[in-house]
């Protein structure tokens, strides 16, 4: 499902766009995301709200790696102002191909989807 815009010649809010991606995972239409912005920062910060998503903006295929196996994050973001084409595809592949590993980083994942605010 491609939630995203066809033209870059209309300024829009990169949060609506992340917002399409997080309801798509919320839906159980998608398992994972890609958002694409300007830096990334907010589709990685509107994205993280949510306490299902482990949305991470990633610059190398090694954070890509780890932001997978450590972290089984479900949404990659991508800075097109900052990336170059091919490094981002680069990101995308090993980010689609790398599988969460389990024991201590499953507990860390069980452990971060009970944050709670009220536990401060
Ligand atoms: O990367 C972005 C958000 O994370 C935007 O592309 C960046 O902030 C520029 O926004 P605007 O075109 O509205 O000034």
């Amino acid at each position: 499902m491609d939630c995203g815009v066809d033209s870059a010649a209309e300024r829009v809010d990169a949060m609506d766009y992340a917002l399409a991606l997080v309801a798509e995972i919320r839906r159980g239409r998608s398992d994972f995301a890609v958002g694409i912005c300007g830096s990334g920062q907010m589709m990685a910060m509107a994205s993280n709200r949510f306490g299902f998503m482990r949305s991470t903006l990633l610059h190398t295929a090694q954070e890509a790696e780890w932001a997978r196996q450590h972290g089984d994050a479900n949404m990659l973001v991508l800075g097109a102002d900052i990336l170059d084409a091919a490094t981002a595809e680069q990101i995308l592949a090993t980010f689609l191909s790398t599988a969460a590993l389990g024991e201590r980083y499953a507990e860390r994942r069980e452990r971060l989807a009970q944050l709670d605010v009220s536990k401060l």
